[in-house]
């Protein structure tokens, strides 16, 4: 199967940094699957999800997606034809960045939509039925930071999804939760793969690793391992290790 993402030759390598922070990663990710990245801190795992997903261009390498308008060089792209891809082809779920405190939660699903020209009130139906979906009926007009941190990753999770967004980049999304939230916030995710989408997690705990289909751990920039969970579907098998 084409993967859906293919890196070949990943390295960044920081302005007056002495060692690279990712260093001619390879990675395949196979569209509908669950991958989990693991590591010490400072190994390289939001650098790699950062270049992965088009927000950081890397120093070398290629990253090719296959989305609606054939395979793309993500790493290749100018600044504003990333922008658009990650706007229009790619979901995230952050601890911060993306969703505004100011907004309530309906505006900040919608406003993923209105970014793509969907006019307002659309969006805001679209937005409402996701909301529903995700468990957060009644909280619509709730401005975010007036949820708790998991109600919030549920905004994110609708936010990345309300676009038709096939591949989801989450970064630490149970890290602040304790761990019943933490559970149920995987459990949306991971219906978001059930549902045909692909999803790279980074984390550091072993429990939300578990649950994906692959995990791959990264020491100094490199893959140093590459597994395939034992229940996980042939999809999404691991490489050898590095
Ligand atoms: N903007 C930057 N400028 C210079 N060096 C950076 C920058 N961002 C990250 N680094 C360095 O790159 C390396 C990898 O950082 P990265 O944040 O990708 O690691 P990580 O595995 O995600 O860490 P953590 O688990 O602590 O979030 C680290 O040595 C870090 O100090």
């Amino acid at each position: 199967m084409t993967p859906l993402l293919s890196a070949r030759g990943l390295s960044m390598h920081y302005p007056g940094s002495p060692r690279p922070a990712l260093d001619a990663v390879d990675l395949d990710i196979a569209p509908g699957t669950s991958l989990a990245v693991m590591g010490a801190s400072g190994s390289g795992k939001t650098t790699l999800l950062h270049c992965l997903a088009g927000i950081l261009r890397p120093t070398a390498g290629t990253v090719a997606f296959t989305g609606a308008a054939g395979t793309v060089d993500v790493a290749a792209l100018d600044d504003d034809a990333r922008a658009r891809l990650r706007r229009d082809e790619l979901g995230f779920v952050f601890q911060q960045g993306l969703l505004l405190n100011e907004l309530t939660a309906l505006e900040n699903v919608a406003v993923a939509r209105m970014l793509a020209g969907v006019p307002r009130p659309q969006a805001e139906a679209e937005a409402a039925q996701w909301l529903i979906h995700l468990g957060l009926a009644g909280l619509e007009h709730r401005r975010l930071g007036e949820l708790s941190g998991g109600q919030a990753q549920r905004v994110a999770i609708a936010r990345a999804q309300i676009t038709g967004a096939r591949l989801i980049f989450a970064d630490e999304p149970t890290g602040a939760l304790d761990s019943a939230t933490s559970d149920e916030v995987l459990d949306l995710l991971l219906a978001a793969v059930a549902a045909g989408r692909t999803l790279v997690v980074v984390t550091h705990e072993a429990d939300v690793a578990r649950r994906c289909e692959r995990t791959v751990v990264l020491r100094d920039g490199r893959i140093v391992s590459d597994t395939a969970a034992a229940s996980a579907s042939a999809s999404g098998t691991g490489q050898a290790a590095r």
